[in-house]
């Protein structure tokens, strides 16, 4: 399932990320993939000890933290530091899986990788192509957002974007750990969690209805969740 999270950032929190990665070392991206990736990809990422890598990804960190909706949809237990892509010319990444376990090379991070995210930091009218098309159980979704915004979907999935032919498309993207695993116990999580802030916006948060179904919410996520 995707999700779409409209407007982490604003026009000027893309820009003050722009800042920082546009003038970064970009490198060809294969520099960090393994062989079948690489067959696949042809873009630029910053490399991801880059000063403007770490710089950008901190904001980028902060402004998905703030996001109570990327919160809820995604239950985040571990985040994999940001990086950064940017595709032009035709470059494209062609269908690949992303890799299950995800090491930060010199240091003991390790993740399984749930969800994976990307957030889009260029005007979707400044390019040509560059859909994510993610392949999931309803067929291909072409995603293609305004600068600000991301979208999280199943790190299990197929997933390819479309050679950009005109123009640049910069983002930044990321993997997940969740603290619930399972793709189909998160959505229940999420859809009762949506349910119950509008129910409670309705009825006020002392409303015993209100109170029992975060009950519910919560014995669900502590059966349910590795914390
Ligand atoms: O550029 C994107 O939106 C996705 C990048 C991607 O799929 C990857 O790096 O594995
Ligand atoms: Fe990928």
């Amino acid at each position: 399932m995707l999700i779409v999270l409209p407007d982490i950032l604003d026009p000027a929190g893309v820009a003050q990320v722009r800042r920082v990665i546009d003038a970064g070392p970009w490198a060809d991206g294969n520099a960090t993939s393994g062989p079948q990736a690489a067959l696949a990809k042809r873009n630029e990422q910053l490399p991801e000890d880059s000063g403007a890598a770490v710089e950008a990804g901190r904001m980028v960190l902060d402004a998905l933290g703030r996001s109570p909706l990327f919160v809820a949809a995604a239950l985040p237990l571990k985040v994999y530091p940001p990086l950064f892509n940017r595709y032009a010319g035709g470059q494209a990444f062609d269908v690949h899986v992303d890799n299950a376990v995800r090491l930060k090379r010199g240091s003991d991070f390790r993740m399984r990788s749930d969800l994976s995210l990307t957030l889009f930091l260029e005007d979707p009218d400044a390019y040509d192509g560059g859909e994510l098309v993610v392949e999931d159980l309803y067929g291909e979704q072409r995603v293609k957002l305004s600068a600000g915004s991301a979208v999280l979907y199943p790190a299990s999935s197929l997933h390819r974007v479309e050679p950009v032919t005109r123009g640049a498309r910069v983002a930044s993207f990321l993997w997940i750990q969740s603290m619930v695993r399972d793709d189909g116990e998160r959505r229940i999580l999420f859809d009762l969690d949506r349910a119950v802030q509008r129910v409670g916006a309705d009825k006020g948060q002392g409303d015993r209805s209100v109170i029992e179904l975060t009950g519910v919410y919560h014995n669900l996520l502590r059966r349910w969740a590795d914390a």
